[in-house]
């Protein structure tokens, strides 16, 4: 998500300047994202993002990821590249029409047989995979009313000492006035949700628009 405007533009840029560049491949996927999508190519993430969530995957040495919000593939691709050849990461998406991109530019980054997408409401397919702990990475980026729901279905599934990286938690700087707008009153409940919770250990980064990594115990 672009222009989280707690960051002076000026830092901002000097983030992204001092962090490893996306690749051709990623820049051509942010371009066409850019002329199909138009305004909703603000959902993509940020490439020092996804430069953070590559190391994140070969950080934790995670073999089995889930991602809900693939949108047009960007994140997917950075989490799927820093999977072992034999890792795998499980796709959400309710829209075909969006991840038809990501499939094209997953067959481009030679990533099709390490990624599988999952259409449908999150909710709906999270409940339906296997229930003993198996999830060592989740990244959560999709409608920020069911971040709760997406939250526990995964949590149930991770393996003690595996790892949730969730997208948006500061709201563009807006996290701090419950009265502004939609998302912000759902990012607060689930930010304190998070915050409260004793099975895990959580650290709140204003890396982007706010990436929270939460630790299962
Ligand atoms: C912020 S975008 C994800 C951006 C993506 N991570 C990237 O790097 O480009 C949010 C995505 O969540 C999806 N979404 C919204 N509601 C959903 C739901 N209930 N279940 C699954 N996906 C949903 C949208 O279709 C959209 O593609």
């Amino acid at each position: 998500m672009k222009a989280a405007n707690f960051i002076d533009s000026a830092v901002a840029e000097y983030v992204t300047t001092h962090t490893t560049a996306p690749d051709d491949l990623l820049l051509a996927l942010a371009e066409e994202t850019r002329k199909l999508t138009g305004d909703d190519a603000v959902m993509q993430i940020d490439p020092e993002q996804g430069t953070f969530l590559t190391m994140l995957v070969q950080l934790t040495g995670a073999r089995r990821a889930v991602e809900v919000g693939t949108f047009t593939g960007y994140s997917s691709i950075c989490i799927a590249r820093g999977l072992p050849d034999d890792g795998s990461l499980l796709a959400c998406d309710v829209s075909d029409e969006w991840t038809s991109v990501a499939r094209r530019y997953w067959e481009r980054a030679g990533l099709t047989g390490k990624i599988e997408l999952r259409l449908g409401p999150a909710a709906d397919s999270l409940r339906a995979l296997p229930r003993e702990e198996w999830i060592d990475f989740a990244f959560i980026d999709a409608d920020k009313a069911g971040y709760p729901v997406y939250y526990e279905e995964i949590l149930q599934r991770l393996v003690p000492g595996g790892l949730i990286a969730v997208d948006n938690t500061l709201q563009r700087g807006h996290i701090t006035d419950p009265s502004h707008g939609r998302n912000v009153p759902a990012m607060r409940a689930f930010n304190d949700l998070v915050a409260g919770d004793a099975r895990v250990t959580t650290v709140l980064l204003p890396v982007s628009d706010g990436v929270t990594l939460i630790r299962k115990s």
